[in-house]
Order: structure tokens, then C-alpha cells, then sequence
């Protein structure tokens, strides 16, 4: 497999400019992970990566949040033999499990997601697993981007760790620059 920066690049993944993050906050770089997911081979090489670092950690479930958490969470759970489902949005700040997923008392479950940068997403994402009843095994993300190292209560696994930097609407160089700010993802 190639390395996993030159899979990012070579898709032009890596986008560079002034995006406004999930968060609210912005950056100058965006991991578009888009470029990969739509790459079946691509999605299915990292993947596979995750699947391989929990394999026998007895993960039962895989659970991602919307939108490109489910496409890595079903190609994960392919890969491992397993189940996966995916949290959606219920209210701000909560995520739940809907569609009759069933999460057995007490299952294993691994959640993943494509870019982890605060945490937000995940941590939602814990959240609904806790209250289903299911016990969180492990987390696997595509890239780490977080500033500096996140605590989940559980193990965390990247493909890639790159920190990167954000900054608050307020103190931001690039709105200070006056370069325009662009938005990507859905929410
Ligand atoms: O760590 P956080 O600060 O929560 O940010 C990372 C999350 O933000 C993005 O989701 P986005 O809202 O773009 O969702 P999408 O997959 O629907 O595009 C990304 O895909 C992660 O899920
Ligand atoms: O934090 C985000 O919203 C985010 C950052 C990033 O680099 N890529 C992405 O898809 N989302």
C-alpha cells in the first residue's frame, strides 16, 4: 500500500486556503476525506489499516456518525466480519442510534470516523453508544488533526496523526488577512 500522505495528495485531498471546521473554528488546511471515500480501493486500503489494529481486541460492532463515518464503518465492519450503524444527529450536540439498529447490552463496539479534530463528533458518538448500553472498545479515524492529543477514555488509533492548527473566529490570521472563507462538509 502506498503511503498514507501520498493516497491524501495524490487524490488532492489536502486542500489549502481559510475553512470553517465543523467546530466553528477555522484553519488553513481541510482534509477533504471526501477524495478518498469515493475511491473504493482508496477507502478500502485505509480501512483496512483500522480493521487490522482492532482486529482480536473482540470488537463485535462497528458504529460511525453521519456522513462519511458510515461509509468507514461499513467497509470496516466488512473487512472484520461484522455489523456496523451508524449515529445520526437528534438534537444539537446529541447523536442516537435510529432505523431499528439493535446494540446488544454490554458489545464491543468500535467506533470510526474519517477526521478527528476537537473531538465533537466522536465524542457524540460515545455518548449514543453508552446510552444503547454498548461499551466503547476502541476508536479508529482516517486523520488525527486534533491540536494536541485527545483523551476518549478508550484507545484511539489514526491512520494519520498530523496536528494541525486552529483558531477561533476572533483571533484568526486569515480573517485578519481578509482571505475569504469557504466551507465544506455538511454540518
Ligand atoms: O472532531 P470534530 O471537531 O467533531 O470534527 C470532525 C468531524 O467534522 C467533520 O464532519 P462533517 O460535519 O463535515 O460531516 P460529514 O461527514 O457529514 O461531511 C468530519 O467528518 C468529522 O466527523
Ligand atoms: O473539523 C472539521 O470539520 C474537518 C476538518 C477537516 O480537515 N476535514 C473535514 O472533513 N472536517
Amino acid at each position: 500500500m502506498e503511503d498514507v500522505v501520498t493516497l491524501f495528495e495524490k487524490t488532492g485531498a489536502i486542500l489549502k486556503g481559510h475553512f470553517l471546521l465543523t467546530s466553528g473554528l477555522h484553519s488553513p488546511i481541510y482534509w477533504e476525506k471526501f477524495r478518498i471515500i469515493e475511491n473504493p480501493e482508496y477507502n478500502q486500503q485505509l480501512c483496512s489499516m483500522i480493521a487490522d489494529h482492532y482486529k482480536d481486541k473482540g470488537i463485535e460492532l462497528v458504529a460511525g456518525p453521519t456522513t462519511g463515518g458510515i461509509v468507514l464503518a461499513h467497509e470496516i465492519a466488512r473487512q472484520m466480519g461484522l455489523k456496523c450503524v451508524f449515529a445520526e444527529k437528534i438534537a444539537d450536540s446529541e447523536r442516537g442510534f435510529r432505523r431499528g439498529f439493535v446494540i446488544k447490552p454490554g458489545a464491543k463496539i468500535l467506533v470510526v470516523d474519517d477526521i478527528l479534530t476537537t473531538g465533537k463528533s466522536i465524542r457524540e458518538v460515545l455518548a449514543a453508544v453508552k446510552k444503547a448500553g454498548g461499551e466503547v472498545a476502541g476508536i479508529g479515524v482516517l486523520v488525527d488533526r486534533s491540536d494536541t492529543a485527545l483523551e476518549f477514555n478508550a484507545p484511539v488509533f489514526s491512520c494519520l496523526r498530523s496536528a494541525t492548527t486552529t483558531y477561533k473566529p476572533d483571533d484568526c490570521p486569515l480573517c485578519q488577512e481578509g482571505l475569504p472563507l469557504t466551507k465544506h462538509g455538511s454540518s
